[in-house]
């Protein structure tokens, strides 16, 4: 008699295993104290299990290999009572079928490659799951059989081919702002006198950059010829990053050179001590017994490789350390700290795009991405690395084999330098400063310090002022402070680009002084209105979470992006906002710094910012690179004292122009957004009404208690009850619909257009159509000015 086997908790799901995971373990629940859920961050899991065993499916060759099998066995099947002309049909649909299926797994296998820096892997540390060493080292294996196969495919090469790292393409914001320029073929004779190395000036000439920035004229010299330090402060999208790129990409190479020709007379000093090296050996011995387990694997694998593979982690390349050869020939030469993660990510596209000819590797380190992954690209030896500083100190702190030695650093870059060394931010980064400037000092080394902000000075507030003792801050006094901070030791070269207004020439400012809850009407109101690229800024994570459900029931599909999104998801909306030619993202201030979406048309402020510093950062992803944009700051009762003080520290004299709103198109605006709070805010207590009592009804049976209905949020509700609010919610939402189906600005229409034919022949929106929010302001002015 058979017996029935109990059920699997989850189905086998064959997608999880063509992306690569075969499931040989079971789910097992995981008892979690019910208090975590009390911060609202988790409070979107439904439940937590864990698994206990699982292995990655080594290529897609086994994959085939499994499908052959498959596939076999149903022809022997077929084959022993093959008569039937069906049964023929069904052959021949079973011979397609893998076929089929193995094409796919190579195609995803493709993207994964091609994605590489962007993938979180399924168990990656920050998941808090470890990747065992086991199926670590089947991930190598079958990454190097992919190369491999992509290898034979690409024989025939073309001689001019890119170097290895950038053949390598990821799809990302950045370059949509580099191809932007792009002419492939630019005369670049106004770089002649700035000692740009040739492979430089021939990736410039790909990219358009026909002359330089004046930042970029004016740090060059100084940095590649005088190799000075640099203090650099220069406007939002003035072109900062190539003004550290390029001197970076220069030293290495010069570097590289010395080592080919031997001569290195400089580099004999400094080499590393006893000390670093032994550094390197203890660090490289315990990787190695971290990875002894799997010793015998690897060897075969080894042996299986062609040398093209060694790009990826290889053991005997790390215990070739031991005798001193890795550490000579492939330090770590430059390290540049970025604040966020995204700004990471734009500033290797950056530096790949001027050091496309040049062979140098470069490598991201940041938070949110898989550790293991992070530490696999270092494994190749980048010159270059560009992190955020937890990820960094942690690795550093872990002894990865290539950041023991940071003696032989050539460049150190600190971009955005001024919130980097902001006090209680970035702890991280001071350490590793600590280190840089003592155990690990080396005199010839070069800092460059960027950012638009490094020589801003707060207006003190006249109390302090009238204080005795009070000591003011000067541009001087803030640039000593920060030299301090960082470590600086030499003279830098101070070069400080900017205006006393902080903000760029290009960019026009406007405001509109509402009460609290009608910013959304003026937000929904200027987002309709003026359609295009538009970066809406809030200061809490809460606020941005609000404003997407409202603006996605109002049908504006707004990208949200702040530091509580999985990191995949905030490069991915990023990418999407730098897609589509009129989208809305919405963010925090974790955006404000460094990134260069191209054509950003306006940056609103829908919470005036609590520093100037945020003020011109955020309004600074518009109107770069000498284009132009629009600011609209939405302020307040809240606002006013953040306003008045970023104005004052700003210098702006000039009364910041008020942006004009058509008051005849407020009460249609008004019905719509009125009505989308309405559903929003009751989606939102029903939905986490919902998610609190399952977890209280879990806790308690659990515990096997008898639960209260006065214990659940809401109390029991009954089915009526229930029913009644999810009719309401439902009318509620067909309204909304009918509203947003007509045009809103109705009572503009009848009175400026007759309707043609009987029918209404005009677009929804006539004011988007005719004219942009920046042509608005700039008639406005004019009529200020003819009245006056
Ligand atoms: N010489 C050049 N010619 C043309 N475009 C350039 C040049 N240098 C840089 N750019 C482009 O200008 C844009 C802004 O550059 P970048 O992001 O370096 O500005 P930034 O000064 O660092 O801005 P932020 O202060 O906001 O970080 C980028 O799209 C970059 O590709």
């Amino acid at each position: 008699m058979k017996t029935q086997k109990q059920k699997p908790r989850f189905k086998y799901r064959p997608k999880v295993q063509k992306k690569g995971i075969k499931i040989t373990g079971q789910w097992k629940p995981v008892t979690i104290d019910p208090n975590l859920f009390a911060d609202e961050k988790l409070d979107e899991i439904v439940c937590f299990e864990e698994l206990t065993d699982y292995e990655f499916v080594k290529s897609s060759k086994e994959l085939k290999k499994g499908f052959k099998r498959k596939h076999g066995e149903v022809e022997e099947k077929l084959e022993s009572d093959a008569t039937s002309k069906s049964k023929k049909r069904k052959k021949q649909k079973a011979a397609s079928e893998p076929l089929q299926e193995s094409k796919t797994e190579d195609a995803l296998l493709e993207t994964e490659d091609e994605h590489e820096e962007f993938d979180v892997g399924v168990k990656s540390e920050d998941d808090g799951e470890e990747v065992t060493k086991d199926q670590l080292t089947q991930k190598v294996k079958s990454k190097k059989k992919r190369k491999k196969r992509k290898n034979k495919k690409n024989t025939s090469a073309e001689e001019d081919a890119p170097p290895p790292h950038s053949a390598k393409k990821s799809k990302n914001w950045s370059e949509n702002a580099l191809a932007h320029t792009s002419s492939k073929n630019a005369d670049v004779s106004a770089w002649k006198n700035l000692h740009v190395p040739k492979v430089v000036l021939k990736a410039l000439s790909f990219l358009g950059f026909t002359c330089p920035t004046p930042i970029q004229a004016l740090a060059l010299p100084s940095a590649i010829r005088d190799k000075m330090d640099i203090l650099g402060a220069a406007e939002t999208g003035s072109g900062k990053t190539l003004a550290f790129a390029i001197p970076m990409i220069h030293s290495i190479l010069e570097w590289q050179k010395n080592q080919e020709s031997g001569a290195a007379e400089g580099e004999t000093e400094e080499e590393p001590t006893t000390s670093d090296v032994n550094n390197e050996i203890d660090a490289t011995e315990k990787q190695e017994q971290d990875m002894s387990e799997n010793e015998d694997v690897e060897q075969v694998e080894d042996n299986d490789d062609v040398v093209a593979e060694n790009f990826d982690i290889n053991f005997n390349d790390m215990s070739s350390s031991k005798s001193g050869t890795w550490g000579k020939e492939s330090p770590l030469l430059g390290l540049v700290v970025t604040p966020t993660r995204e700004l990471a990510v734009q500033v290797k596209h950056h530096i790949d795009a001027v050091a496309k000819f040049t062979g140098i590797k470069t490598a991201i380190i940041v938070g949110g991405m898989a550790s293991q992954k992070q530490q696999r690209l270092l494994g190749r030896r980048p010159e270059i690395v560009i992190a955020t500083p937890g990820r960094l100190w942690e690795l550093i702190g872990e002894r990865h084999p290539h950041l023991c030695n940071l003696r032989r650093l050539r460049c150190l870059v600190i971009d955005e330098a001024d919130r980097m060394v902001e006090k209680g931010h970035y702890a991280e980064l001071s350490q590793l400063l600590e280190l840089l400037s003592e155990v690990h000092y080396n005199p010839k080394r070069q800092t460059f310090v960027f950012s638009a902000t490094l020589t801003l000075i707060h207006q003190a507030p006249t109390r302090l002022l009238q204080k005795k003792r009070f000591q003011k801050v000067d541009k001087d006094s803030k640039l000593v402070s920060l030299m301090e901070k960082i470590g600086m030791k030499a003279k830098p070269k101070v070069i400080d680009l900017t205006r006393k207004q902080a903000t760029v020439e290009t960019l026009t400012e406007t405001r509109i002084h509402c009460a609290t809850d009608e910013k959304d009407f003026y937000l929904y109101y200027f987002l309709l209105q003026y359609p295009g690229r538009s970066m809406v800024f809030a200061n809490s994570i809460d606020c941005i979470k609000r404003l997407t459900s409202l603006l996605t029931i109002l049908e504006c599909n707004p990208l949200p992006l702040h530091a509580n999104m999985h990191q995949k998801q905030r490069l991915k909306n990023l990418e999407r906002f730098a897609e589509r030619e009129s989208c809305v993202l919405l963010t925090t201030d974790v955006a404000a710094r460094g990134l260069d979406i191209p054509n950003v048309q306006h940056v609103i402020h829908y919470q005036v910012p609590r520093t100037s510093e945020t003020y011109v950062h955020r309004s600074g992803r518009t109107a770069r690179a000498s284009s132009d944009g629009l600011t609209l700051l939405l302020i307040g009762p809240n606002d006013v004292i953040n306003f008045k003080k970023i104005f004052r520290t700003l210098e702006k004299n000039e009364e910041l122009p008020i942006f004009p709103v058509e008051p005849n198109c407020m009460s249609g605006t008004k019905e719509r957004v009125s009505l989308a709070r309405m559903i929003e805010k009751m989606e939102y207590f029903n939905c986490k009404a919902k998610q609190q009592n399952s977890w209280i009804q879990q806790a308690a049976e659990a515990l096997e208690l008898d639960l209260d209905d006065d214990a659940l949020i809401g109390g029991q509700q009954s089915e009526e009850d229930e029913r009644i609010k999810q009719k309401s919610l439902k009318i509620m939402k067909k309204q909304l619909k009918q509203l947003l189906s007509q045009p809103i600005f109705r009572n503009l229409l009848k009175t400026k257009y007759p309707t043609q034919t009987g029918k209404l022949a005009l677009p929804i929106l006539p004011a988007s159509q005719l004219e942009t929010a920046l042509l608005t302001i700039s008639k406005q002015k004019g009529k200020k000015k003819k009245s006056k």
